[in-house]
């Protein structure tokens, strides 16, 4: 399925679409199989969206299990922690069951066994494919400048992983070390929504959808999902990007 682009006024406007779009999700997800996987993004971008869907009513947040697609090796107090940003924007403020809320604990030097740890509770709570591959019903990505989703950066060792769901990402160049969710995860979601907001990100967005391949492809540009891809772009991060009718 081609990915649909979405291209709002500005990161406002962009989270309430958003927070709309995954609302619908989650509480189709429920509805069908009574309880939804969620995987959260980090960063900057989704803070309004985690604050807007903290507000909406329609979620069912008792049977929503939230994972973390990636997260920074600093304690979970940590400013630059994913898992902090979640807490104080979104999870304080609705009611998931704590038992349902599952950070990544990324604690050097034992990256590679708390990598085998989360795959594990993730292996054994969400549904699998005939293959193994946890199946999350939505999973929300940012884009970095660089073209990474989640924290699968160009040329590192994770972006190859094709076995394991969450791969640790320690190599020379990513400071603070981290853990994310692989490409095969990625690709299993039934949802990916990916946000992307700013000027400083239409350089990367014009690369990853409006220009001829050219060399090695972004880490955003390896997704091939099966299931749906929408990318949720402000005006300026969409700058480069043809309109419909232009
Ligand atoms: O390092 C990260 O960056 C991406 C993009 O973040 P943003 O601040 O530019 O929105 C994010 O999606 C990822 O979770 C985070 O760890």
């Amino acid at each position: 399925m081609p990915p649909q682009i979405r291209i709002l006024d500005d990161p406002e406007t962009l989270a309430e679409a958003a927070a709309a779009r995954c609302e619908e999700i989650l509480r189709r997800a429920v509805a069908t199989a009574g309880t939804a996987h969620l995987a959260l993004a980090g960063g900057r971008t989704p803070r309004a969206l985690y604050r807007r869907l903290a507000r909406r009513g329609g979620i069912d947040w008792r049977r929503v299990h939230v994972w973390f697609g990636d997260e920074r090796a600093v304690p979970f107090d940590d400013p630059r922690s994913n898992y902090r940003m979640a807490r104080e924007t979104l999870l304080e403020h609705v009611p998931v069951p704590p038992a349902q809320v599952h950070p990544m604990r990324a604690r050097p030097p034992c990256l590679r066994d708390d990598a085998e740890a989360y795959a594990a509770t993730l292996c054994a709570l969400a549904p699998l494919s005939a293959l193994g591959v946890p199946c999350l019903d939505l999973v929300l990505l940012g884009l970095g400048a660089d073209g990474h989703v989640a924290s699968l950066f160009p040329g590192t060792r994770a972006l190859a992983e094709r076995d394991d769901p969450v791969a640790a990402v320690d190599e020379p160049g990513i400071e603070p070390p981290r853990l994310t969710l692989t490409l095969p995860v990625l690709d299993h979601a039934r949802h990916l929504l990916l946000l992307v907001a700013g000027e400083e990100k239409a350089a990367v967005v014009r690369r990853a959808l409006a220009e001829a391949p050219r060399g090695e492809p972004l880490p955003v540009q390896r997704l091939a999902p099966r299931g749906t891809l929408e990318w949720f772009l402000d005006a300026a991060a969409a700058a480069g990007v043809p309109r419909e009718g232009a």
